[in-house]
């Protein structure tokens, strides 16, 4: 993943600023080289890259830390708002009615992103629809209603149709009833005069809101003159940077974008349909940093406790959980909502604390263990009954004798998971008493735990879920 290292690189050395109070010159400098061989190593330019070290160096020195502030919580936050700067804004979309067209080269990410935002968008309560004009590739049609049919979305294409400007002339009408259309152009080898006449002719047909240019992250620096070719030839809005999973140089394309006066809307960071996330300039560069990323860890625990909650009995209310007693029923629901958010090493990544450096140090498999743990938790508690699951204390040893013996799993297991329930409903009990609190607070409570800006801190937790 791109400049993946940074964050791990960069808190080693703002770790030998710890006790300090003040910075000097050599302090400075050895945080900027970090900074520059991380940076360089991703592929964004040099000249970006000097002017960033400048200023960071500059500002250090000159800028009055905040009083109480250390000298590492003060480089940490000058860096981070020079990164933020660096990658720019986010390309506005607002959550309405509207048409977006996508374009690109061939293979770029097209088909997948369209299929991909589609299900952004479903996850955001509109109804979306993608269109599928692509009649140059063959099996573009089925790549993209096969994506569509795994992301639960409508979708518009004929096979049987080699003009795509009818394409998308009768693909606005079938679907009249979405909220959001997303338009999938076909892509050529380079930007020809074919591909943009077509693209022209769609444009005028479509009309879109929105024209987002789809990239390959793997490009690079190569991503100013495709964004500035695009922009003179169709005009975009926005761009959709793809692969980030698979190079570890995309930090060209992240920063050649916003040199080109362009934005980034969306990153694809892998083949499924969820592997999307919006692009929000201040939680992605605090997640390289490794300070966690609460905004999008906030919405993935969300959306997951939305799905467990319609799931289950309607009358739930996650709030419950922090005004009363934390059952094992609590803890089953918090289970299956944090199987729903995806892998556990990934979701335990955005958690301040949790997040790279910490991660590092684990062995390879320790999530592997953690994920099958959870798995053995809830064989034991499926053996369980109503009243054990509601008072836990109640379980005695002749209970966990049969428990064990009825779910197959040793005593072991079922011990650990009553000591485990016990951890959680400490640290929920600390989330009490916040009156109406909602999720969010209660993940600014953690990333309080973990000192505030400073990454690495190894507090905070899903409410115990940690590599325990
Ligand atoms: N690893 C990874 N692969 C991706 C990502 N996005 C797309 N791909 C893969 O890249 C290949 C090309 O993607 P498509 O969506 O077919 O590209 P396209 O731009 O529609 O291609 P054309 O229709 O030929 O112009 C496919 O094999 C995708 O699975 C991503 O974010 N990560």
């Amino acid at each position: 993943m791109v400049l993946d290292d940074l964050g791990s690189s960069l808190r080693g050395t703002l770790d030998s600023l710890r006790g300090k109070s003040r910075i000097d010159e050599e302090d400075v400098e050895k945080v900027v080289k970090e900074i520059q061989r991380s940076l360089l190593q991703a592929d964004v330019d040099v000249s970006l890259v000097m002017e960033l070290s400048d200023s960071i160096e500059e500002r250090s020195l000159e800028e009055e830390p905040p009083a109480g502030t250390t000298a590492r919580d003060h480089v940490l936050r000058i860096v981070y708002e020079e990164l933020v700067d660096l990658v720019g804004e986010s390309t506005e979309l607002p959550l309405e009615e509207q048409t977006i067209m996508l374009a690109g080269l061939q293979g770029s990410g097209k088909t997948t992103t369209a299929a991909k935002m589609a299900w952004w968008f479903s996850k955001k309560g509109l109804r979306p629809a993608v269109i599928q004009t692509d009649t140059f590739r063959p099996g573009a049609y089925e790549q993209a209603k096969q994506m569509c049919e795994r992301a639960e979305v409508d979708f518009y294409g004929d096979p049987d149709e080699d003009d795509p400007v009818k394409i998308a002339r009768d693909g606005l009408e079938a679907t009249e009833d979405a909220d959001v259309r997303i338009v999938d152009t076909a892509g050529r080898h380079a930007l020809e005069d074919d591909l943009i006449d077509e693209i022209e002719e769609i444009e005028a047909t479509v009309q879109p809101d929105r024209s987002l240019l789809v990239l390959d992250a793997a490009i690079g620096q190569g991503a100013k003159d495709q964004a500035t070719q695009f922009e003179t030839s169709v005009g975009i809005d926005g761009v959709v940077i793809t692969k980030l999973d698979g190079t570890a140089k995309g930090g060209g394309a992240l920063t050649a974008v916003n040199e080109t006066g362009s934005t980034i809307a969306f990153l694809g960071s892998g083949e499924t349909v969820q592997d999307i996330e919006r692009f929000e300039p201040s939680g992605f560069i605090s997640r390289l940093l490794g300070m966690g990323d609460l905004k999008q860890l906030t919405e993935r625990v969300e959306r997951a406790m939305e799905e467990t909650q319609a799931e289950e009995e309607e009358d739930w209310d996650p709030e419950d959980m922090l005004k009363g007693e934390f059952t094992l029923k609590d803890m089953k629901r918090q289970m299956d909502a944090m199987n729903k958010m995806g892998p556990l090493d990934q979701v335990m990544d955005m958690i301040p604390g949790m997040g790279g450096g910490l991660m590092d140090q684990l062995p390879d498999d320790a999530m592997d263990v953690t994920q099958d743990r959870m798995r053995n938790f809830e064989v034991v508690m499926d053996s369980m009954t109503e009243d054990e699951l509601e008072n836990p204390r109640s379980i005695g040893a002749s209970q966990v004798r049969r428990i064990a013996k009825g779910s197959g799993q040793g005593e072991e297991t079922v011990r650990e998971l009553l000591e485990q329930h016990k951890m959680m409903s400490r640290t929920m009990k600390q989330f009490q008493g916040m009156g109406d609190g909602d999720m969010q607070r209660m993940m600014k409570k953690m990333q309080q735990g973990d000192g505030g800006m400073g990454g690495g801190g190894g507090g905070g937790g899903m409410g115990g879920f940690g590599p325990f």
